[in-house]
């Protein structure tokens, strides 16, 4: 659904992207971390046509960004950086002014998009009204106007509070059910984007240095920690078979071994074992471990 085929970027001669690469499958939810001026904004920027490559190609559905821009972003919904609203002007006025800039302007797609981002109520207010958290509502209701296949979202929990970034993921896992979707979205909240998306890229000064998806982290756990009595017992034992000791009651385990084989073999030589628990490798610790 999306391309990105090496793009290079220069801001007054010093490098912002450097041949970053990547492919967002359809129905995909797609996160885009690093930290700041790692080149997210600016790699969003050139998927919208906002912002030129030196050069490389974006491509939505196939079609080049840069070659027929207007052809690839139909299907596209965005937020980029701040949405501007006009103040004086009801979120009702707002959509139906900002919508007719791109397409006629379509009533009952306006009011579904408003319901489903929960802002039916207050619709009629004046933006100037607004909390932060419903102006990114009704960025999100004029994102979804154009019933786009693809939504592109800068930050987008970006100041929310917990209740709100709750709304958002149930929000975005709803519209990928129901529409299949295709997400790509930005975000420092490392824990968000490991609870919503599938997979991730990890830029660094302009570079991509990580991409994978999100249950592989999950998958390549094999570190355990254990509680057993005896440890010289059960530690040589799990030598035998192939472990690493790292230090008292914690291995590392070769993925070919069943840990509860391994808890059956141990208290088959009795061993008391009273916990045998894989340590959790979290997006957080590879984030780390990689943008450091
Ligand atoms: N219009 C511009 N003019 C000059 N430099 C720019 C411009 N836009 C971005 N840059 C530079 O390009 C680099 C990448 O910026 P970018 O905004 O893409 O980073 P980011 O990963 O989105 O950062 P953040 O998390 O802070 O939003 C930074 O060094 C930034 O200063």
């Amino acid at each position: 659904m999306l391309e990105l085929e090496s793009l290079h970027k220069k801001f007054a001669g010093k490098p912002a992207l450097e041949g970053v690469s990547f492919r967002v499958e359809e129905g995909e939810i797609y996160g885009l971390l690093g930290h700041n001026g790692a080149g997210k904004s600016t790699t969003l920027g050139i998927i919208l046509g906002m912002v030129a490559p030196d050069s490389g190609e974006a491509r939505i559905g196939g079609v080049s960004v840069q070659q027929k821009r207007a052809q690839a972003l139909r299907a596209v919904g965005s937020i980029f950086e701040s949405p501007c609203f006009y103040e004086y002007l009801s979120g009702w006025e707002n959509l139906r002014i900002l919508s007719s800039y791109s397409g006629p302007f379509d009533k009952a797609a306006a009011e579904d998009a408003i319901e489903r981002v929960g802002l039916t109520e207050r619709i009629g207010s004046k933006v100037r009204t607004y909390s932060h958290g419903m102006r990114q509502r009704l960025a999100l209701a004029q994102a979804l106007l154009p019933m786009p296949r693809v939504l592109l979202l800068d930050e987008p929990t970006d100041g929310l509070d917990p209740e709100g970034i709750k709304w958002f993921r149930d929000f975005i896992l709803g519209l990928r059910r129901e529409r299949g979707m295709t997400v790509l979205f930005n975000s420092h909240l490392l824990a968000e984007v490991e609870q919503m998306c599938d997979r991730v890229a990890i830029l660094k000064k302009g570079k991509r240095v990580y991409e994978g998806s999100v249950a592989s982290l999950q998958s390549e756990e094999k570190i355990f920690e254990l509680e057993v009595d005896p440890w010289p017992k059960a530690a040589k034992f799990l030598e035998l078979q192939g472990c690493k000791i790292l230090s008292d009651g914690r291995i590392s385990m070769p993925p070919e071994l069943d840990p509860a084989v391994m808890v059956a073999a141990l208290v088959g030589l009795e061993v008391r074992v009273s916990s045998f628990a894989p340590v959790r490798h979290s997006l957080e610790d590879l984030y780390l471990e990689i943008t450091r």
